[in-house]
């Protein structure tokens, strides 16, 4: 591929303590428009690797580019240009929704006009609309972890690092945030996604990393993993399990 990748992981190994790795030589990168999965089982190295592309653990070896830049290169730069969703939801409990929206704009550099248009088409399209100004502590679980989507997509980075965003949202919201995904990836921008519903994401993503025990067994295309794994035609959750169950349930 000629374009240049907005992220770019190369030979990175890092973890918690310098003698325990929990990442182990881990390379791959994201294009321009394209939504990768990152999936792997419950203590695979998904967050881990999530934590270190947001620059909050240094890699033991390795090194991760945003846009070409690293983190040491221009730290502004490189975090502009990512917005994160978290597993679980961080918001500041005496803030309104509106605060959040506002406060991430702002920090963001977004124009008022950009930001008021895309606040209310997103209080529209996840059903927030009476909870805008709502403080975060009367908020539900799922209207919380809707706060946090719509916070990293008002600002509109090139880079959207999403962790296991479904958790907690109804059918509904689920809907509206793959509608949105699409919308995003058509526009330009990137998303590295991870998630354990298997069947929710298989059709969205252009690519899938599946990481194992720290290490990328396989990545690429549904058709190629497909390929590697010996389960040709197969649906991702089965592919997955050949790759890290080390057979095809066939
Ligand atoms: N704060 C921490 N301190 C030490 N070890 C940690 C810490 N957080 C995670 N780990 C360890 O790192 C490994 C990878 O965990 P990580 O959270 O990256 O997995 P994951 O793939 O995101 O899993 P899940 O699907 O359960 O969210 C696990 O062995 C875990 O125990």
């Amino acid at each position: 591929m000629n374009e240049h990748p907005v992220l770019s992981v190369k030979e990175l190994s890092g973890g918690y303590s310098l003698n325990r790795p929990v990442l182990h030589d881990i390379s791959f990168h994201v294009q321009p428009g394209e939504m990768v999965g990152l999936i792997g089982l419950n203590g695979a190295g998904k967050s881990t690797t999530m934590k270190h592309i947001l620059g909050l653990m240094n890699p033991h070896k390795g090194e991760v580019t945003v846009k070409g830049r690293s983190r040491s290169d221009d730290a502004e730069g490189y975090h502009g240009a990512l917005g994160f969703v978290p597993e679980s939801p961080i918001l500041y409990e005496e803030m309104t929704v509106r605060e959040h929206l506002e406060f991430t704009a702002r920090s963001y550099g977004i124009s008022k006009e950009n930001y008021e248009s895309r606040a209310a088409a997103l209080s529209g399209m996840f059903r927030m609309e009476d909870k805008m100004d709502s403080l975060s502590s009367h908020l539900s679980k799922g209207m919380r972890q809707k706060v946090m989507i719509m916070c990293a997509f008002v600002a509109r980075p090139s880079l959207y690092i999403i962790d296991e965003p479904f958790l907690g949202l109804d059918p509904l919201g689920i809907r509206s945030l793959l509608d949105f995904m699409v919308e995003i990836k058509q526009s330009g921008a990137s998303i590295l996604l991870s998630s354990h519903i298997l069947s929710t994401i298989e059709n969205y993503c252009d690519r899938f990393i599946v990481l194992h025990q720290g290490r990328i067994v396989a990545q690429g295309s549904l058709e190629s993993i497909a390929q590697e794994a010996d389960t040709p035609g197969q649906p991702l959750e089965d592919i997955f399990y050949a790759l890290t169950q080390g057979g095809s349930r066939k």
